[in-house]
């Protein structure tokens, strides 16, 4: 269970705070959702729950646990928007092995398998794929480090519709085993799948329990 205590964001060159005593409670594999538009503070947000920049005030916690930023750098995995341009591995396998060149073959084979690509060679380089293909990649890389948390920014942005869906489809299937944190400007994708939704406008969390018994 994920809990954010009334976390603010004011860094010195800002104004005004850029993220405003947020609150939030997400239980463990469940997907919650924070939607808001451009400059709302989502990115930010995203940072701050994965442990590259350090809230101002409040507490982050992971069941009773507070949790500092090197906690979160652990165990958040964070997928950013448009992930491709962040592939450094000539393949596959040496992509997934960034960081972890112990990985066994078993091991590679079986993150891809949880996003659907263990059909491909491992020995491919990650951008020939598709961008539906690349974004799987880029989960699998996470999957990897086993996070708690998945983090994702926009993860539908830029592709198809058939890609958005098959992306929608393995998220759904994801929170079997992981709990998810996703914001997005457009939530049509992945309102369906959302357990939680919240709306991010001007660095402040408004709750959209409505939204979601709608669907
Ligand atoms: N370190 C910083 N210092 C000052 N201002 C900042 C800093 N980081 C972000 N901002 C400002 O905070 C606001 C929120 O930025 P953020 O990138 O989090 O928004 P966003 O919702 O992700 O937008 P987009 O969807 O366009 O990426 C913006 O006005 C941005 O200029």
């Amino acid at each position: 269970m994920l809990y954010l205590n009334n976390i603010s964001y004011h860094p010195p060159a800002s104004p005004r705070p850029i993220l405003q005593n947020l609150n939030l409670v997400l239980e463990s594999q469940q997907l919650g959702l924070v939607v808001g538009v451009s400059g709302a503070g989502k990115t930010t947000f995203l940072e701050i729950m994965a442990g590259l920049a350090e809230s101002t005030s409040g507490q982050i916690l992971w069941r009773e646990q507070i949790l500092t930023s090197a906690d979160l750098q652990q165990l958040g995995g964070l997928v950013f928007q448009f992930p491709e341009r962040h592939f450094c591995g000539s393949t596959l396998l040496e992509e997934l092995r960034l960081g972890h060149p112990e990985l066994s073959s078993d091991r590679v084979t079986e993150a891809l398998t949880e996003v659907g690509l263990e059909t491909l060679s491992l020995q491919a380089s990650p951008h020939e794929l598709s961008g539906g293909q690349q974004r799987r990649l880029a989960l699998a890389v996470q999957l990897i480090r086993q996070p708690y948390l998945l983090l994702l920014d926009e993860p539908t942005a830029g592709l198809d519709w058939s890609m958005r869906q098959q992306l929608v489809n393995l998220l759904s299937r994801l929170k079997a085993h992981w709990t998810l944190l996703i914001v997005t400007h457009d939530p049509s994708d992945l309102l369906p799948i959302a357990d939680r939704c919240w709306t991010l406008e001007k660095g402040q969390l408004m709750d959209n329990h409505g939204v979601i018994a709608k669907t």
